[in-house]
C-alpha cells in the first residue's frame, strides 16, 4: 500500500441544496417507491428555533417511518421545518433547472436501524434521510393553515407550543415521484450525513399564508425574513430519478 499522495483520490465535498438540473438526472430502475408511514399520535408540539420553526414528532419508537425508496434502512421520523424567502420570488433550497421556488418543506427522519439517536445519526455518511417538498404560490392550503394557525404562539425564539395529532401523510402532493442524491444538512453543522428525496409535484400555498412564516422573530426579535441556504457545488455527484 503506496503513501497516500496529492494525486490519491480525495473526498469531494457533498454540500446541500443544489440546483437539480433534470436532464442529467439519470432514470434508475433499481429505484423502488417510498414506503412513507406517518401516525398522527407521534406530533407533539411546534417550536421556534430562531432561524425557522420545527413541528417535532415522538421518536422513541418506529410509529412512524420512511423506507423503501433509494434507502437501505428504516428511517425515523424526527420534525419537519420550511425554508423561505423575503418575497414569493426565491425562497426554496433546491432549485430545479436553475427555477426557484417561493418556499421548501423538509421532513427530517434518522436512520433508527442502525444508530441509537438523531444525533449520533447526523456523525454518519447515512444518519439521515429528507424529504424535500417545493412549495408554489397558488390556492390557499388547508393543511399548512393549520400549521399558520399556531404561529402566533411560537413567535419568538425558544417558544413551544403543543401540536398534537397531525397527519403529516395530508401535507404530502399525491405523486411520490422523487429525484435522490446523497448531501448534507443545510444549516449549521452542514455534516455530510443526509440522503436527499426531493419530491418532483410541489405543494401550493397562498401568498397570503406564506406572508405569516415571515412574522416569526428571531432571538433579537427581527423578523425571519428569510433562511435558505446559497446553492452549493454538485461536484461529481450523479442526481438519480425515480422515474423516465
Ligand atoms: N435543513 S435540513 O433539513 O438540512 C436540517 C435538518 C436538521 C438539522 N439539525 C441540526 C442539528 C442538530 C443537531 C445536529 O444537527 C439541520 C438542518
Ligand atoms: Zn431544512
Amino acid at each position: 500500500m503506496g503513501v497516500c499522495t496529492s494525486s490519491t483520490a480525495q473526498c469531494l465535498p457533498r454540500q446541500s441544496p443544489i440546483d437539480i438540473q433534470t436532464r442529467r438526472a439519470k432514470y434508475d430502475s433499481s429505484l423502488k417507491p417510498l414506503f412513507i408511514q406517518y401516525d398522527p399520535n407521534t406530533s407533539k408540539r411546534i417550536i421556534n428555533v430562531g432561524h425557522c420553526f420545527n413541528v417535532e414528532f415522538d421518536d422513541s419508537s418506529d410509529r412512524s417511518v420512511l423506507s423503501e425508496g433509494p434507502l437501505t434502512s428504516h428511517y425515523r421520523l424526527r420534525q419537519f421545518h420550511f425554508h423561505w424567502g423575503t418575497s414569493d420570488r426565491d425562497g426554496s433550497e433546491h432549485v430545479i433547472d436553475g427555477q426557484t421556488y417561493p418556499a421548501e418543506l423538509h421532513i427530517v427522519h434518522w436512520n433508527s436501524q442502525r444508530y441509537s439517536s438523531f444525533e449520533e445519526a447526523t456523525k454518519h455518511s447515512d444518519g439521515l434521510a429528507v424529504i424535500g417538498v417545493l412549495l408554489k404560490i397558488g390556492e390557499p392550503n388547508p393543511v399548512l393553515q393549520n400549521i399558520i394557525d399556531n404561529l402566533d404562539k411560537v413567535k419568538t425564539k425558544n417558544k413551544e407550543s403543543p401540536f398534537e395529532k397531525f397527519n403529516l401523510s395530508n401535507l404530502l402532493p399525491k405523486e411520490r415521484t422523487y429525484w435522490t442524491y446523497l448531501g448534507s444538512l443545510t444549516t449549521s453543522p452542514y455534516s455530510e450525513c443526509v440522503t436527499w428525496v426531493l419530491l418532483q409535484e410541489a405543494i401550493t400555498i397562498s401568498s397570503e399564508q406564506l406572508q405569516h412564516f415571515r412574522g416569526l422573530q428571531n432571538e433579537d426579535e427581527e423578523f425571519i425574513l428569510e433562511n435558505h441556504r446559497p446553492l452549493q457545488p454538485i461536484e461529481k455527484r450523479l442526481v438519480k430519478s425515480s422515474c423516465k
